[in-house]
């Protein structure tokens, strides 16, 4: 059996059980479960502290994690563990900040204190860029750091900026890393099962981002209506009863929906429809 960790709290908790029960697996009903047996998809989950899936995934103790980008770069277990798909939400950036005004370049923290609940990754962005500074480690909160006197300066998880600028704080200096929720894996391994659990997922990724286009449209315009729904491989089109028309059925982006239907009505298409799609295998 495929063994899976999963996030047991965090911003990443719920969002993890949704794209996983959205992939067909049962997921437990209590947050005092700590194991789930799936035997019906063969898979086994653990439900693990964010910041140590990285750790079990990296000693082999279990096949695959769901994480954060930012989590798994702090465990510094890369030599033994890998990314191996990115899973588009829990997006944020950790970044460098201070009370606004204070510092403009990362340069300027030379010899300074800097508050951080991410050591590893800190430790390592400061190694990369050659800047010798003081890492205090804090558990959370770290906004309060510097106005408490731990610290000059922190390096955080900022997502819409909000805990930031309510602390009287701004970010400075290039982004140290781009996270999001990503799914990581043991090194050069392939255990059974795995093909599967990622071909799930990706199907739920592109079903998140496309959705069904159905038209109508005068056989003389197939041509131009196609190629503003070229879909993700080739429109189906179909005969109708009025053999001067066809039904054309393509994928289209959801982002982009509207000015395809746009597009497709100025074009002389109608009974132009836009449906969900639940799940997909490309
Ligand atoms: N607004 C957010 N706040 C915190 N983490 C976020 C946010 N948005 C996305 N994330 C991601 O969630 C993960 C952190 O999750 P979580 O908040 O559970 O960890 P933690 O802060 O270390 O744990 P805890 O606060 O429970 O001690 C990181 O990968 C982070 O990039
Ligand atoms: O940019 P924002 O949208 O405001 O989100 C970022 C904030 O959220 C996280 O804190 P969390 O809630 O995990 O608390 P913690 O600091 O105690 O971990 C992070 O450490 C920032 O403080
Ligand atoms: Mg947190």
């Amino acid at each position: 059996m495929l063994r899976i960790a999963v996030p047991n709290k965090g911003a990443l908790s719920e969002l993890a059980i949704e794209i996983l029960t959205e992939a067909g697996y049962h997921q437990r009903r209590s947050s005092r479960e700590l194991v789930l047996v799936d035997p019906e998809n063969q898979v086994e989950f653990f439900y693990l502290r964010p910041r140590d899936i990285a750790v079990y995934v990296g000693q082999g103790s279990l096949d695959v994690g769901l994480t954060g980008r930012d989590l798994f770069a702090d465990a510094r277990v890369k030599d033994t563990a890998e990314e191996i798909m990115a899973l588009g939400f829990g997006a944020s950036t950790f970044r460098l900040a201070a009370p606004a005004g204070t510092f403009t370049a990362t340069a300027e923290l030379a010899g300074k204190r800097i508050a951080t609940s991410y050591d590893g990754l800190l430790a390592a962005y400061l190694e990369k860029i050659g800047l010798d500074a003081e890492i205090v480690h804090l558990d959370g909160a770290v906004e309060s750091a510097v106005s408490l006197g731990v610290a000059d300066a922190i390096a955080d998880v900022v997502e819409t900026g909000n805990t930031l600028r309510a602390a009287g704080m701004e970010v400075f200096g290039e982004p140290i890393l781009a996270s999001e929720a990503i799914m990581i894996g043991q090194t050069g391994k392939h255990p059974e099962g795995l093909d599967v659990l990622l071909r799930r997922l990706q199907g739920v990724l592109v079903a998140r981002r496309w959705l069904m286009i159905d038209y109508d449209v005068d056989k003389a315009l197939l041509e131009q209506a196609t190629a503003v729904t070229p879909g993700l491989e080739s429109p189906t089109i179909s005969p109708l009863q009025d053999e001067s028309m066809v039904a054309v059925r393509s994928m289209v982006q959801k982002d982009d929906v509207h000015r395809v239907m746009d597009e497709l009505y100025v074009l002389g298409a109608r009974a132009i429809l836009v449906s969900e799609i639940h799940a997909i295998r490309l």
